[in-house]
């Protein structure tokens, strides 16, 4: 009569996804940080808000990062697509052009 009853398992594995999810919103907002810094550093010194080739090598090294974590390396770079664009806006507003 020791076995876990499906609903506590449930609660056990929730338990972890919610501390997972929490775990991703720091890392996220950490890394918005960061980004902030650069979009302010960007717009001091007239440069682009996007850097293409930054993209492309950082995008190569998460997908193989995720095969290596059996993570779909598909979702992996939407991921980063998702945050990137977030970025550029932001850079965007920081220097001034609203877009
Ligand atoms: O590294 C930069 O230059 C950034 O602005 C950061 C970042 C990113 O979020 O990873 C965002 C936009 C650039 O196109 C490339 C990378």
């Amino acid at each position: 009569m020791s076995e876990i009853s499906p609903e506590e398992q449930l609660a056990t594995l929730r338990s972890s996804i919610d501390n997972i999810d929490a775990a991703l919103v720091h890392m996220l907002a950490e890394r918005f940080r960061c980004t902030q810094a650069v979009g302010r550093l960007k717009a001091e010194h007239d440069m682009p808000p996007s850097d293409p080739a930054r993209e492309a090598r950082q995008t190569a090294r998460l997908r193989a990062l995720a095969e290596d974590a059996h993570l779909d390396p598909e979702f992996a770079e939407k991921w980063f697509n998702f945050v990137v664009a977030e970025v550029i806006q932001h850079h965007n507003h920081l220097a001034g052009r609203g877009e």
